[in-house]
């Protein structure tokens, strides 16, 4: 078999976060490839009945107790780390329990698994760590990190943690900054159920549906070619894919590894809002309203680390597609 989808030596993935809308991705595509899943989640944001595969725990990782029993009753080989909460402006209002999920969370993990000997894992990072770009090119993993927001800054801490922790304890780690996760699982089983809802597609196409309040777009002033805020937008199972082969990337390779993952493209507001325009065959109102705290104009991907080093590429290439598989879940959601 291939390296890309063949079996390693890892047969028992411990998905932390495992109930939320990227890790449920995760966890149908291990499922689906023969792997042995536990998925622990204390459902703060996640939803119980998108654990459709393998075994379900229900815990906190602050809860080192919870861990160690989970760790002595399942041998695990690899862990996927995706519990945080992860949303900018509650980190600017409450930054102690961002730290105290997202950073002491994360330690308590780490403590754990090294308690159990366990020394693989994949950590979802974000874009956020770069804060403001300092130039308008792409960002590739290099440029300056400085988060400004506490969101940012708990997962900038943690990569540091992960990096000191591969020098002292020998963990191997995967760092995936994703930028903006969209879409959902082609066959529409699974996808993006968030409450409050923050995200922008989500957030057009619930208009396009007629539910709820008008959509407001952050920003028309930016220094970009509509005045609204450009992001880069990659497919949540191609997400999925990339910690596929950063898990099987670490069977072969010691310390901490850093990627981007995003499509390599950006999109403005109104060039989202056009594309579902086109896709949903509604007219998509929306007002105007003034910039959101702690958005940067632009954030776009040099995804050529993760292309080298993990072989990896995103394969839903148009933001059109991403948003059609949004679109089915939205109309036919399961949670
Ligand atoms: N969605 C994005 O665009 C995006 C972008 C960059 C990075 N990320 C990161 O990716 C990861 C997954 O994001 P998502 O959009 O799937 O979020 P999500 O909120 O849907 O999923 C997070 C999951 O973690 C669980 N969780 C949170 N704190 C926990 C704790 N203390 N103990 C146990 N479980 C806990 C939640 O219940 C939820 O099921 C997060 O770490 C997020 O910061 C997401
Ligand atoms: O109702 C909305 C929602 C969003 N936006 C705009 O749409 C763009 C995208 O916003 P999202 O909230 O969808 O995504 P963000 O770029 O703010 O955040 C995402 O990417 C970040 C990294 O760049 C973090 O990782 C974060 O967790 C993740 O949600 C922004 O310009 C935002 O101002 C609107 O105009 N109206």
């Amino acid at each position: 078999m291939s390296s890309k989808y063949g079996k390693g030596s890892i047969v028992n993935v411990l998905i932390c976060g495992g109930a939320g809308y990227i890790g449920t991705h995760m966890l149908k595509m291990l499922a689906l490839r023969g792997y042995e899943t536990t998925v622990f989640d204390n459902l703060s944001t996640g939803h119980r009945a998108a654990v459709r595969w393998g075994r379900f725990v229900e815990g906190n990782i602050l809860d080192r107790e919870a861990l160690d029993r989970l760790f002595v009753s399942q041998h695990i080989d690899v862990v996927m780390h995706f519990c945080a909460l992860s949303q900018v402006g509650e980190s600017v209002r409450d930054p102690y329990t961002y730290y105290q999920n997202n950073v002491t969370g994360t330690v308590t993990l780490l403590e754990a698994m090294r308690a159990a000997d366990v020394n693989k894992l994949v950590f979802s990072s974000t874009a956020a760590v770069y804060g403001v770009p300092v130039n308008e090119g792409l960002l590739s993993e290099s440029h300056p990190t400085n988060p400004i927001n506490p969101y940012g800054a708990s997962k900038l801490m943690v990569e540091r943690v992960l990096e000191d922790a591969s020098r002292a304890y020998g963990l191997r780690s995967v760092i995936l900054r994703y930028f903006n996760a969209a879409g959902a699982d082609s066959e529409g089983d699974i996808g993006e159920s968030h409450l409050p809802e923050t995200h922008l597609i989500p957030n057009v196409l619930r208009v396009a549906q007629g539910i709820g309040e008008p959509l407001k777009v952050f920003g028309n002033d930016y220094v970009t070619r509509d005045g609204t805020c450009i992001r880069d937008y990659v497919h949540v199972t191609d997400l999925a894919q990339a910690h596929f082969q950063a898990m099987r990337f670490l069977e072969s390779n010691e310390g901490t590894h850093c990627f981007n993952l995003g499509s390599g493209k950006g999109h403005t507001v109104m060039e989202v809002i056009a594309a579902a325009r086109e896709i949903t065959g509604q007219p998509i109102e929306f007002v105007r309203a003034p910039r959101r705290a702690g958005d940067p104009p632009a954030l776009v991907a040099d995804i050529r680390r993760a292309i080298e080093v993990l072989d990896w590429r995103p394969e839903f290439e148009d933001v059109r597609s991403i948003i059609e598989t949004a679109w089915r879940w939205h109309r036919a959601p399961h949670y």
